[in-house]
């Protein structure tokens, strides 16, 4: 394994009845270029599907409604994941709460091909993430800067996608995380070998990802993009702002036709270059979801700001 990259060999010899990173990366490599959207039954996982998703995320209310309703936001009921693992015969995706490992060796335990350790959940633990190593299912996990992408990474994450501010319907905190971390991509590309060291202190991850990053110009796992996308446009905004695919929940089942705006979201993901295209997909899809604005969110409801 030590022939792949910095940030695996470590892990896969001292994990290796866990899977390897290389494995668990490949898979969403696989999702690259797609939709993946959140869903809390059977039936919406079907139109999810019909639509064009690469895979379907399972929890158990869309962002917008977790907003709207408080409480205690927590991994999904097992017979609904098992109901919509059956319904779908694409990769289905489901929520666990920061730190909570239990929720994530359940969801595991339940065969769903990736876990998500969400800051949409409320999370478990005010400190510690899971150990990601620890699991045989690939985890994906959000991030609003590099050094966080690259402390999940080092924690065996094999996806990362920039957190924006999900249940929103507002694109300005995806596009916002997004810039962020392909900036501070390419601005350790531009130091040398020497500054490198410093560059890792300052964003708290160790220096061999720091160093990997350097070198390739980009994460060594897929990188997609989540929280407020709520529109073909928004979607094919972040497909051009580097975004290797999105992530969508509300946007599509807080809308008035959901099939439809799935399937247009899903073309507009494609085809994000092509403006036509994209204005054709924008055409008769009912009623958007009505969105917040961000900057009259209070502190405490940002989602973005859980996770460390
Ligand atoms: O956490 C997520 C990614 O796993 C959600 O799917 C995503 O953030 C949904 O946000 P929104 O409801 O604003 O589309």
């Amino acid at each position: 394994m030590s022939s792949t990259s910095p940030s695996t060999p470590e892990t896969a010899s001292q994990h290796p009845e866990t899977g390897t990173a290389r494995v668990k990366r490949g898979m969403a490599e696989q999702l690259k270029g797609g939709v993946i959207m959140d869903v809390v039954t059977p039936e919406e996982a079907k139109i999810a599907e019909d639509a064009g998703a690469v895979a379907v995320m399972a929890l158990e209310r869309v962002p917008a409604d977790i907003r709207k309703d408080g409480g205690v936001a927590r991994m999904s009921d097992p017979d609904m994941i098992d109901g919509i693992i059956s319904a779908v015969s694409i990769p289905v995706m489901a929520k666990s709460r920061i730190g909570h490992f239990v929720e994530a060796q359940v969801l595991q335990s339940l065969g769903v091909d990736y876990i998500d350790e969400s800051e949409v959940l409320t999370p478990a633990d005010e400190v510690n993430h899971s150990d990601k190593w620890a699991f045989t299912t690939p985890f994906v996990c959000g991030a609003t800067n590099l050094g966080e992408a690259l402390r999940r990474i080092a924690e065996g994450a094999a996806m990362i996608r920039s957190k924006g501010e999900a249940g929103t319907g507002n694109v300005v905190e995806a596009v916002r995380h997004l810039r962020q971390i392909k900036g501070e991509i390419g601005r350790l590309r531009s130091l040398d070998h020497n500054e490198l060291f410093a560059a890792a202190k300052e964003l708290r991850a160790p220096y061999e990802l720091v160093k990997e990053v350097a070198e390739l110009g980009k994460l060594p796992v897929v990188l997609f993009s989540a929280g407020g996308v709520a529109t073909p446009a928004d979607a094919a905004l972040m497909r051009q702002l580097g975004a290797e695919g999105v992530f969508v929940g509300s946007g599509i089942f807080k809308s008035g036709d959901p099939a439809k705006r799935a399937a247009a979201i899903v073309k507009a993901t494609t085809f994000y270059d092509d403006p036509k295209v994209i204005a054709d997909a924008s055409r008769d899809l009912g009623e958007a979801m009505v969105g917040i604005n961000c900057d009259t969110l209070p502190e405490s409801e940002r989602y973005a700001n859980r996770g460390w």
